[in-house]
């Protein structure tokens, strides 16, 4: 089984055993669940924005533990102050070390700037926990969601102000996911199958089949400020990047020096 198919069977259960543990109705009473949201296409197409989405990562499948060490306020809120365009944060724990608590304390701390739940995505249920854990952004796997479970789950974060990264590996996912719920579009350079690709050809590959109407980000193995260059010469606006910051023992002061690299 692939890690991706590990992890999407481990993800239906834990949503099931929360489903039965606090209602729709109960989510939708929470603190943040009325906030309006920020606009993570705005944030990457000011004529400043860095475009860089940094990530808070614990661990990962691919890479083990890559740093236990830091708190998620101290994290984003040197991320936030680097000039990150928009903060992910991820809540799975059994493989990312991640939790709902993380977004929660990282959207206290960091009230201004966009965010992404990154979790793995099976029901909607996960989509209005994510509004009221405080997200602006959710992801949508298309490796892992069929083209009628996108649009329901995209058009329903659309419902609810949040905007929708779809995440693309190949042409056949993005040709068979895309609708008019979908505005940013994020090709893995990572292959989530056998993490086979370090590098960001896959990007480089997609760039001209995404529709000019989306935001073209970048996501995974950008190791340098020079691939920054060449993606954006790709089109490219955004750029996920986790472990090359969170590797370090200050992630926001590395983002910083990638920043005046650039
Ligand atoms: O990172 C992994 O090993 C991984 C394994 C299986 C599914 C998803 C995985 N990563 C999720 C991500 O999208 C990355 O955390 C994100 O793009 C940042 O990547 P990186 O800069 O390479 O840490």
């Amino acid at each position: 089984m692939s890690i991706l198919a590990t992890i999407l069977e481990s993800k239906r259960k834990e949503v099931a055993e929360r489903k039965s543990r606090i209602s729709i109705h109960a989510l939708e009473k929470t603190g943040f669940f009325a906030r309006n949201c920020h606009s993570l296409s705005m944030s990457l197409t000011q004529p400043a924005s860095t475009g860089i989405i940094a990530e808070f990562k614990r661990k990962s499948p691919s890479k083990g533990v890559i740093n236990d060490r830091l708190t998620v306020k101290e994290v984003t809120q040197a991320y936030a102050s680097a000039g990150a365009a928009c903060l992910s944060v991820l809540t799975d724990t059994p493989f990312f070390g991640g939790t709902d608590q993380d977004f929660e304390e990282a959207r206290r701390a960091n009230p201004h700037t966009p965010m992404l739940r990154k979790d793995f995505m099976v029901d909607e249920y996960q989509i209005v926990e994510a509004k009221a854990m405080g997200a602006d952004v959710i992801l949508l796997i298309a490796a892992a969601l069929s083209p009628q479970e996108i649009k329901k789950l995209g058009s329903l974060a659309r419902s609810l102000g949040m905007e929708t990264l779809l995440e693309v590996h190949d042409e056949e996912e993005l040709s068979r996911s895309l609708g008019d719920y979908i505005s940013v579009v994020g090709v893995n350079n990572r292959n989530l199958k056998n993490f086979a690709e370090q590098n960001v050809e896959a990007s480089k590959r997609l760039a001209e089949k995404i529709p000019a109407t989306c935001i073209k980000v970048s996501e995974s193995c950008i190791s340098g400020p020079s691939i920054i260059q060449e993606l954006r010469g790709y089109g490219y606006k955004g750029f996920l990047i986790g472990e090359s910051f969170m590797k370090t023992d200050a992630p926001g002061k590395a983002l910083l020096d990638f920043l005046n690299q650039d």
